[in-house]
């Protein structure tokens, strides 16, 4: 039990500690893009994105009917691939995160595994960008194509871009999300190597078989479940840079936190949290077991 209380405490710190960086980014830092933090457009969505959008929240939409406009990388893992980004978006975007890389504002990453990526909500992007993505695009989206995995009850998220380059992070190890469902978006720049690779659902092991290799494309998404088991292969040259949105839906994780596959034992904590919610007044909480 000591254990478990010093992991709740180290949690409220890193909570108040990003919160902190937050506050300093929003007053010193200087963007260099400032196109990136307008609400978001339209005219930064790939027009494949918006048709799939726009077809999930016509009324009469089904699977069916929006597997015809997506590619579905695996139907047997529900991996799919769609444009999200435009190309001028994705070079804005990216340039912007590497004049905040290169200031010297403090940066929260993004977890354990990354040690050079940047959580998007620090930079003030969650308002103008990644809320409305969700909202307005993915929500409807992930709706039809993952209904049983909260894709229409999504209510937040934790967004982050990793980065990988040589003689810095090059791979990331075999793991599943703390997220539902999960975008992972290629935002550039020029590589080779650092393909994805999918295996089975944690939740459910089965026996080994050989993974599902998945190559980025330069503004394409790939949509996957959080529980399906994946990682990233050794980058070979280049720099990557991709930016990854956990997607969250309390309805699910409050009756099963998908970490510890148990209902979850809340504590308070700042903005998203982990995306829990209590019934009643909306407070935000952590599960105290992951
Ligand atoms: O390297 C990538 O693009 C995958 C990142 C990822 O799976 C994660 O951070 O959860
Ligand atoms: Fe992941």
């Amino acid at each position: 039990m000591v254990e478990l209380e010093q992991e709740v405490e180290r949690r409220r710190r890193l909570g108040l500690e990003s919160a902190a960086r937050k506050t300093l980014i929003a007053s010193s830092y200087r963007v260099a893009r400032p196109e990136v933090y307008n609400s978001l457009q339209d005219a930064a969505l790939a027009p494949e994105f918006l048709a799939v959008a726009e077809y999930s929240a016509s009324p009469g939409a089904d699977l069916k009917g929006l597997l015809q406009r997506l590619e579905a990388v695996s139907e047997e893992k529900r991996i799919y691939r769609v444009p999200v980004f435009t190309a001028p978006f994705c070079q804005a975007l990216l340039e912007e995160l590497e004049h905040f890389e290169q200031s010297d504002m403090p940066k929260g990453r993004p977890n354990t595994m990354n040690n050079y990526g940047v959580l998007l909500h620090e930079l003030g992007l969650d308002e103008p960008l990644v809320t409305p993505l969700r909202e307005r695009f993915l929500q409807p989206l992930m709706a039809l194509l993952y209904p049983d995995c909260g894709g229409g009850q999504l209510d937040s998220h934790r967004a982050f871009v990793v980065k990988y380059a040589l003689g810095q992070d090059l791979e990331l190890g075999c793991h599943y999300d703390n997220a539902e469902l999960t975008l992972n978006v290629a935002l550039g720049k020029v590589f080779t190597g650092g393909a994805l690779y999918f295996g089975g659902l944690f939740q459910a092991p089965t026996a080994l078989t050989e993974p599902l290799e998945v190559e980025h494309v330069v503004g394409q998404g790939i949509l996957h479940r959080g529980g399906q088991l994946h990682g990233a292969r050794p980058l070979a040259t280049g720099e990557r840079w991709n930016l990854v949105i956990w997607l969250r839906a309390s309805a699910v994780r409050n009756r099963l936190c998908p970490m510890c596959c148990r209902a979850p034992d809340l504590v308070d904590d700042e903005g998203f949290g982990d995306g829990f919610t209590r019934e009643g007044p909306a407070t935000v909480d952590v599960c105290a077991l992951t």
